[in-house]
C-alpha cells in the first residue's frame, strides 16, 4: 500500500537517499530541508513535495506542521534531521545545548503532538489498522553509551529515545513509534584515514554500513503492525568490543 511519509532533513546523505529510495517504492513524500542543494531539485523532480524549515528559525516548525497538515493522508513521520555538534564547537556551551535539543527534540516533540491525530485517523485506511501509521526517530548509538566529544549531542539523542518511549504509548493503537540507533553509516568528507581506521575499530563488525542498512531497517517497520516502544541498533556490535 503507498505510503504518505514526511521526511526531515532530506538535502543530502542519508535523508536524501532514503527519500529517493521511499519514492522508488511508490511512496509520497514530504521533505524538509535547510539548505537548498541540487539534491533537493532532483528529489522534487521525482515527485517530492520539499519545504524549506530550519527548525532554530522562530515560527518554522508551527509554519511546517500548518503546511504538511494539508496533506491530509499521511501515515509516516520519519525524523532524521540532525546537527552532529561537537562541545568545542565555536559557541558557548548553552547555545550548543540549546541547538540540539531544539533540533533532536523540540522539533520532533512539536511535530508529532501537531500531526498526531492525522496519523491516527490514516491508520484506518490500512486493512488492519493497529500499528499502521508510523514515526520513526533516528538516534544515534551513542544515546545508550554516551560521548567524549559530543556530549549535548548524545544527551539530545538519548532524549529523543525518551519520546520514543513516551509516544508510543500515548499514539497506540493507530501509531507505532520506533527508534533507530545508528552507528557508523556514512563517513564524512573531511574524515581522513586515522579516523576512519580508529572508527571502524570500534565495532566487532568493521565497516561504513551504507545507506541501505537504513533503509531496509525501515522497509521492516512499516510494514510491521506489532513492533512499537522499540529502538534498533545498526552498529555492527559495538556494544559487544
Ligand atoms: N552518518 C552516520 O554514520 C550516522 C548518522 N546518525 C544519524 O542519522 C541521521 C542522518 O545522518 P546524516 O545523513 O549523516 O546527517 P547529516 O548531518 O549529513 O545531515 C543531517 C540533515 O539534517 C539537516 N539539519 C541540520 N540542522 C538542521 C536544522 N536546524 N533544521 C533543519 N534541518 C537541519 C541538515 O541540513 P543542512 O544540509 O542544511 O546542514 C542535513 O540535511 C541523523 O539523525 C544522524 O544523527 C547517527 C549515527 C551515525
Ligand atoms: N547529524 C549527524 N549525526 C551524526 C553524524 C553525521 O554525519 N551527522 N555522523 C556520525 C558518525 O558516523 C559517528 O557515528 C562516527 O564517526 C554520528 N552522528
Amino acid at each position: 500500500m503507498s505510503r504518505t511519509v514526511l521526511i526531515t532533513g532530506i538535502g543530502k546523505r542519508i535523508g536524501f537517499s532514503l527519500a529517493k529510495y521511499l519514492l522508488a517504492k511508490g511512496h509520497k513524500v514530504i521533505g524538509t530541508y535547510r539548505t537548498h542543494y541540487s539534491s533537493v531539485e532532483q528529489l522534487a523532480k521525482l515527485g517530492a513535495t520539499v519545504i524549506p524549515c530550519d527548525f532554530c528559525q522562530e515560527g518554522a516548525i508551527d509554519a511546517l506542521i500548518e503546511q504538511v497538515s494539508q496533506h491530509t493522508q499521511l501515515d509516516t513521520i520519519i525524523h532524521n534531521a540532525s546537527d552532529w555538534l561537537p562541545d568545542n564547537a565555536d559557541m558557548p556551551p548553552q547555545q550548543i545545548m540549546q541547538r540540539m535539543m531544539q533540533v533532536h527534540v523540540n522539533a520532533p516533540y512539536q511535530i508529532n503532538l501537531g500531526l498526531s491525530e492525522l496519523l491516527q485517523a490514516n491508520a484506518k485506511l490500512h486493512d488492519d489498522c493497529i500499528g499502521a501509521s508510523n514515526i520513526i526517530h533516528i538516534t544515534d548509538y551513542v544515546a545508550e553509551k554516551g560521548s567524549k566529544k559530543h556530549i549535548a549531542y548524545a544527551a539530545s539523542k538519548a532524549a529523543l529515545h525518551n519520546l520514543t518511549l513516551s509516544f508510543a504509548t500515548s499514539l497506540a493503537p493507530a501509531v507505532k513509534v520506533n527508534s533507530i540507533a545508528p552507528a557508523m553509516i556514512l563517513f564524512n568528507e573531511s574524515d581522513d584515514d586515522a579516523y576512519k581506521s580508529k572508527t571502524l575499530a570500534k565495532a566487532i563488525l568493521p565497516k561504513e554500513a551504507g545507506n541501505s542498512e537504513i533503509h531496509s531497517l525501515v522497509e521492516y517497520l512499516l510494514s510491521s503492525h506489532y513492533v512499537t516502544g522499540r529502538s534498533f541498533a545498526v552498529d555492527g556490535g559495538r556494544h559487544l568490543k
